[in-house]
């Protein structure tokens, strides 16, 4: 496919309003992609590589910026298109606003778009920039971008630039892509007709329905075991529901985390007549996979691999675990007693790259496993906690500390014991858990609640910053906040308070790569850093375009394991400020 022609479909699908009319255009691209579909289904999400893949393209504004500004031309500079970004408001249509001289200016030329991008080549072209590294890889990453935005006319200059910054922003969520695969491979045309048919009478909507909701079902399970979006919807093409029906999880290939709302054991024990209840250990997520060769690999809650960061936990796995097996757990710092450290310790060694040698000195880690995804060659996804909490102590052995314990009570007390003693001994609180269900990957629903006496934090995204006066006017002091909403973020307000002098200088660094724009001493910042901060109250305020503002705001810590993506929600905003 020519990414002119992709571009073309995905303007349809961005100025389409309805869900519906998303989901049947979506459909209509991932049944005409051909050989190019799982690029295709990537590239609506704004991904080059799989979810499951840490792979990034490691493209900052900044470089985005200078791109786009070369192929501009000589007149144009990276400021010039940071000034324009501030007029329109989003990359994409500030590519678009260029005339890079592609498609059509070749045309115009007589050349016939000979010159034009495919999906296929673009894909392979993005993947060599991400493989890029070591000195000069910046220059050569700008190379490659700026010769690719050489090649675009506006409509293609304009979904390059959202995709090389993983924005795409065309109201494409992950279900409208799910429905999509099923719709384009899976679900009778009829039923399709049907279902969009107001003549229909209710009986034949109401079966076309059902037996789309179960395609829709097997692409979700595929989806939840694979992450791989792009694999999925050429399997269901190909191979159809048995396709489907054979994904497996694979070793050293991560899924999504199984996700805890809020709860208390009242709660717990009004739902299930047993309760589940562990330690709530004040550490990172994080999903310990063991393959076949005894090759232990270890992934953030974000689906990050940080193997690198955690020597002794590869270390501990390989001489306690015997044969293939992926299991969830949490990593914790510990003092010299052997006593939790707060989380903000394990910050300093998870997602570390440099230093790692040093750090492991200066801080020890170790594994709290509380799950078991797979093992003895089985998917334990499906079996109830209490099954796989078993296997996971055969994994592991029954009485290693790396085993989380699971007490199985129907006792208010005994649990109110659990917990008196768990906060005793320093850690976060308790997990209650059914210890019926089943695993559900990237599911925060109920039958995991998380109970700690600590007031609510909020994990916020920064989208600003202000830079400092006097002594910190090298500094960036301080930091706009903001709310997830689906597809953007709303502000809620402004943290500068609990920032140390040395912090300050360490945020600096994290965040210049990512401001977008400057006026002043104020700075857009690309959404991507997460702070932790607390507040005394949530208020409705006009002051931010969230419709509230934090009053005493504080920050915490940077949430180095969570990303834009995984940040509080505007939803969540709302729920606690309704419940204080
Ligand atoms: N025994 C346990 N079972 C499950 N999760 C646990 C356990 N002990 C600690 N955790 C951690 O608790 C997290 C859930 O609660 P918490 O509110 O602390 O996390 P969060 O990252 O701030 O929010 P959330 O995960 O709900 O987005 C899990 O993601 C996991 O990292």
């Amino acid at each position: 496919m020519e990414f002119a022609e992709f571009a073309d479909r995905v303007a349809e699908i961005e100025a389409e309003s309805a869900d519906l009319g998303t989901v049947t255009l979506l459909a209509s691209l991932f049944a005409d992609a051909g050989t190019d579909l799982e690029t295709v289904v990537r590239f609506v999400q704004g991904r080059v590589f799989p979810a499951w893949d840490s792979t990034t393209l490691d493209i900052g504004p900044r470089l985005c910026h200078e791109a786009i500004a070369r192929a501009a031309g000589p007149n144009v500079s990276a400021d010039d298109v940071e000034d324009k970004l501030a007029e329109l408001g989003e990359i994409g249509a500030v590519a678009a606003s260029y005339d890079f001289g592609g498609q059509r200016g070749l045309a115009a030329f007589g050349s016939g778009g000979q010159d034009g991008l495919t999906v296929a080549e673009l894909d392979s072209k993005l993947r060599d920039l991400a493989a890029v590294s070591g000195s000069g890889s910046e220059d050569t990453k700008l190379k490659i971008l700026y010769g690719l935005f050489n090649r675009t006319d506006p409509d293609e200059a304009r979904y390059l630039a959202r995709l090389v910054l993983s924005e795409m922003r065309i109201g494409v969520g992950e279900g409208s892509v799910r429905d999509a695969i099923a719709e384009a491979f899976l679900v009778e045309p009829e039923d399709a007709a049907a279902i969009r048919d107001d003549d229909a009478d209710d009986e034949t909507v109401d079966d076309a329905r059902e037996r789309r909701d179960r395609h829709i079902e097997t692409v979700a399970r595929a989806l939840q075991v694979s992450n791989d979006y792009g694999m999925v919807a050429a399997l269901a093409r190909d191979e159809g529901e048995d396709g489907l029906d054979s994904v497996h999880l694979e070793v050293g290939r991560p899924i999504q985390a199984m996700l805890a709302q809020a709860g208390t054991a009242a709660d717990a024990l009004e739902s299930w007549e047993t309760v589940g209840v562990e330690t709530k250990f004040d550490g990172a997520r994080v999903q310990v996979h063991r393959d076949e060769s005894n090759s232990v690999s270890l992934f953030s809650r974000n689906m990050e691999d940080v193997t690198g960061a955690l020597p002794e936990i590869v270390e501990y796995v390989e001489s306690a675990v015997g044969s293939p097996a992926i299991l969830d757990g949490e990593v914790v710092a510990l003092d010299d007693d052997g006593e939790p450290l707060p989380f903000q310790e394990i910050l300093k060694r998870f997602r570390r790259k440099h230093d790692v040698a040093k750090m492991r000195d200066e801080i020890r880690v170790e594994l709290r496993a509380f799950d078991c995804l797979h093992a003895k060659g089985e998917d334990l996804l499906d079996e109830p906690l209490s099954v796989r909490h078993e296997y996971l102590s055969e994994v592991l052995g029954e009485d290693s500390d790396a085993v989380s314990d699971l007490l199985l009570s129907d006792d208010a007390e005994e649990i109110a014991a659990y917990e008196a003693d768990a906060l005793e001994a320093g850690h976060e609180g308790i997990m209650l858990k059914n210890p019926e269900a089943a695993y559900s990957p990237g599911d925060r629903g109920k039958n995991w609640l998380k109970r700690k006496p600590d007031v609510e934090t909020l994990d916020l995204v920064v989208t600003g910053a202000e830079w400092g006066e006097g002594r910190r006017a090298k500094f960036l002091g301080t930091f706009l906040l903001s709310a997830r909403t689906d597809d953007d973020y709303e502000t809620i307000g402004k943290v500068a308070t609990g920032i140390t002098d040395e912090e300050i200088a360490d945020l600096t660094e994290l965040l210049e790569p990512e401001i977008e724009r400057e006026s002043g001493q104020e700075v857009d910042i690309r959404p991507s850093v997460v702070f932790e901060v607390g507040y005394e109250e949530i208020q409705e305020s006009p002051t931010y375009s969230s419709g509230y503002a934090l009053r005493f705001p504080r920050f915490i810590s940077v949430r180095e394991d969570k990303t834009s993506e995984t940040a509080d929600s505007l939803e969540r905003v709302e729920r606690l400020a309704e419940s204080q």
